[in-house]
């Protein structure tokens, strides 16, 4: 399809953004909005090869941030004329298996699904009704974070619990970061020559939010992040896996209630609570001058995920590849090497230098002749958006699976 689309990622306090023509691979433009809602806001706009464009102010909401994001493109162009709008849409529920046109019953569906996703939702809502109003004639296409996690099946996704509350609730794993999963998982297979239906794959997206996800021939049939994004993997803010006792304790020591216990461990907890800073190369650079609580907060994040390709191995029965992405598994060699620890038995192993190697590029650090690849494929959600939004707008049945 001719024409640019233009992908909006809403996340709490920031907007990225970029245009994105698929059929020539073009991208002129790309920017990101951050520290929404916060005293020094900053907009970063980049097209051609001159200087970004750059606004230092307050953004006090979304609203704001996205009103900044069109006087970027007035004032440092391109002329902003999409074909189709992309959004990155965090929660689906069970609905979505594959990104939809939006129209005002999708817009309902996200409003019902937000207390599964109250920081996500909202914002990634806000984004489509500024769109719609900026572009009114151009279709807006949802995107959405668990449409890939979807395939996971009966065993996987049915949390031991009450009958009513998983029939009349609907409370089970749903599972996120599916975008950038369907994604890499596609790319490790072109990187290896291989068939994406004839793999096995363990996907480790450590970014803010971090996740792990067995993926078997291209459907993901495990994952680590659950109802919420809050379970599993430990991130730069949320604590990942806790005892669910943990709120009621709390609510009968300390009179906590369920609202701020959740809270707490969704903004308060990871990397932030074990260490002061939510930042991996912050925690890196403190653990190399010896502060003892980043050596324990990096031992505790790299366990955590060792344990789940242990387990993700053993519910595979055999794995191709361990794959690493989002910015700590794109950039931070010392976490892969560290999460990979001792698992030669598996068939896992690094080699050091490849592992060291800044680049930006796919690439293997698996060990020479191992029988697990080890592979770095950087993650690009945006163009996977784009990807799937002009699939649609085209006419074409937007796959859910790559
Ligand atoms: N060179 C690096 N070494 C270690 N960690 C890095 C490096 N570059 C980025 N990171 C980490 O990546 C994390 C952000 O990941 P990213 O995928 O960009 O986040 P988001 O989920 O917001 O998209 C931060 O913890 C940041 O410190
Ligand atoms: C769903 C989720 O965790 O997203 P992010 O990593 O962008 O916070
Ligand atoms: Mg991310």
């Amino acid at each position: 399809m001719a024409g640019h689309i233009l992908v909006l990622n809403t996340g709490s306090s920031s907007i990225k953004y970029e245009l994105v023509d698929v059929a020539s691979r073009e991208r002129p433009a790309r920017g990101l909005v951050e520290r929404i809602g916060e005293e020094h806001g900053r907009l970063v706009h980049h097209h051609g090869d001159g200087p970004p464009y750059v606004r230092e102010r307050p953004f006090p909401g979304h609203d704001e941030g996205l009103a900044a994001m069109m006087e970027a493109f007035a004032a440092a162009g391109p002329a902003l004329d999409p074909v189709a709008v992309g959004h990155r849409v965090v929660h689906g529920g069970a609905r979505f298996d594959r990104a939809v046109l939006v129209d005002d019953g999708v817009i309902a569906a996200v409003e019902e699904l937000a207390p599964l996703a109250p920081l996500h939702n909202p914002v990634n809502l806000a984004g489509i009704r500024v769109a719609r109003a900026a572009f009114p004639s151009v279709p807006q296409v949802a995107v959405f974070d668990t449409a890939f996690q979807l395939t996971l099946p009966p065993e996987a996704y049915t949390y031991a619990v009450p009958r009513e509350w998983r029939e009349r609730l609907g409370v089970r794993r749903f599972g996120f970061h599916g975008t950038s999963c369907a994604y890499v998982s596609r790319r490790a297979a072109a990187f290896l020559g291989r068939d994406l239906s004839d793999l096995n794959l363990i996907v480790l997206h450590l970014g803010n939010g971090a996740s792990a996800t067995a993926v078997s021939g291209g459907r993901s049939v495990d994952t680590s992040m659950g109802l919420t994004p809050l379970e599993g993997l430990v991130m730069g803010t949320r604590s990942g896996d806790v005892d669910p006792a943990l709120p009621g304790y709390l609510a009968r020591v300390d009179g906590m209630d369920a609202e701020s216990a959740e809270n707490a461990l969704g903004h308060a907890g990871g990397l932030l609570a074990l260490t002061g800073s939510s930042d991996m190369r912050e925690v890196r650079a403190r653990a190399r001058s010896g502060a003892e609580d980043a050596l324990l907060a990096l031992a505790v994040y790299t366990r955590r995920i060792r344990k789940y390709v242990g387990a993700y191995y053993a519910l595979l029965g055999r794995v191709d590849a361990v794959v690493f992405t989002g910015g700590i598994g794109e950039n931070d060699p010392a976490t892969r090497a560290e999460s990979l620890t001792g698992l030669t038995r598996l068939g896992i192993t690094l080699d050091r230098e490849r592992n060291e190697a800044p680049s930006d590029a796919e690439r293997a650090v698996s060990g020479e002749g191992a029988e697990v690849a080890v592979l770095v494929i950087p993650t690009d959600e945006e163009w996977e958006i784009a990807r799937q939004a002009s699939a649609l707008v085209n006419g074409d049945e937007a796959p859910a699976q790559p």
